[in-house]
């Protein structure tokens, strides 16, 4: 079956603690609610590392560098009539304090933590890589 396929860059950013941010989609967005790793779509011609710095600077005020992003793992799973690749990075390093510019809450939260937040269905196969990475 053919599908239209679309690329999201997102990051799990980890602090000294080894905790993960995530955030919380604002009300009026698709999957309102939901928890789930900053980043977005990628603008044409834009690479995912110039997407996931601009996304970063956009969705938290935070600054980093293509060189801070470490490509991590991905998901692949269908979204409504298309089907979505999210390249997952994780970043530890950035200048800058994080604030919820465009979700309606962030938090910091272990891995193993992740479990009982309801994030977006493509993201909780992510979960136990993350654990096993951190
Ligand atoms: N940033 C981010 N997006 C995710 C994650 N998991 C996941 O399924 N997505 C989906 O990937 C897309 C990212 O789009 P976006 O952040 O650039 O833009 P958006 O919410 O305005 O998009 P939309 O209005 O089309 O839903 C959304 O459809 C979002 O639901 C995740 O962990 N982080």
């Amino acid at each position: 079956m053919n599908a239209t396929i679309f690329t999201v860059v997102a990051a799990a950013l980890v602090d000294r603690d080894g905790r993960i941010l995530v955030q919380k989609r604002p009300e009026g967005s698709s999957m309102a609610g939901l928890w789930e790793f900053p980043g977005g779509k990628l603008e044409p011609g834009e690479t995912p590392e110039a997407a996931l710095v601009r996304e970063l600077k956009e969705e938290l005020g935070i600054e980093t560098d293509k060189s801070c992003l470490a490509p991590a793992t991905f998901a692949s799973d269908a979204l409504g009539n298309k089907h979505l690749v999210l390249l997952l990075y994780i970043c530890r390093k950035w200048q800058g304090t994080v604030e919820p510019l465009h979700a309606a809450a962030v938090k910091w939260v272990y891995p193993r933590d992740l479990y009982a937040l309801e994030m977006p269905p493509a993201d909780r196969p992510l979960i136990g890589l993350l654990e096993a990475l951190l």
